[in-house]
């Protein structure tokens, strides 16, 4: 199992994390995809990533906003997964037309 994160290693990694930011014990981002089916598509991959990490987000679908919680409810709060996680659903999101700064 991940170790929890320090408040130092998660301000440090949250800032080369676009859009991500930090809610208490979790991380959560806002992803406004192009339309409703690469919406579907970036939820879609996300779940076989989090199918291979064993690690599954909260996520809240309105049309084509997607809403997404990250914490690792084994340690009770963040971890290394977590971080690892948000890259992978930033760079999902961005093959899907997605455009994200940073
Ligand atoms: C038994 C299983 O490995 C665990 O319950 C996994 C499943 N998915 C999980 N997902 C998340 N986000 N946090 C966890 O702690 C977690 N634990």
């Amino acid at each position: 199992m991940s170790r929890q994160l320090t408040d130092e290693e998660i301000e440090r990694q949250l800032a080369d994390l676009p859009l991500w930011t930090r809610e208490g014990d979790a991380i959560v981002a806002t992803i406004e995809a192009p339309d409703f089916p690469a919406a579907i598509a970036i939820v879609g991959e996300a779940a076989e990533v989090a199918e291979e990490m064993n690690h599954h987000p909260d996520i809240d679908i309105r049309w084509r906003t997607t809403s997404w919680l990250l914490t690792t409810h084994d340690a009770g709060g963040l971890t290394q997964l977590d971080i690892e996680q948000a890259h992978r659903i930033i760079e999902i999101a961005r093959r899907h037309g997605v455009v994200i700064d940073g």
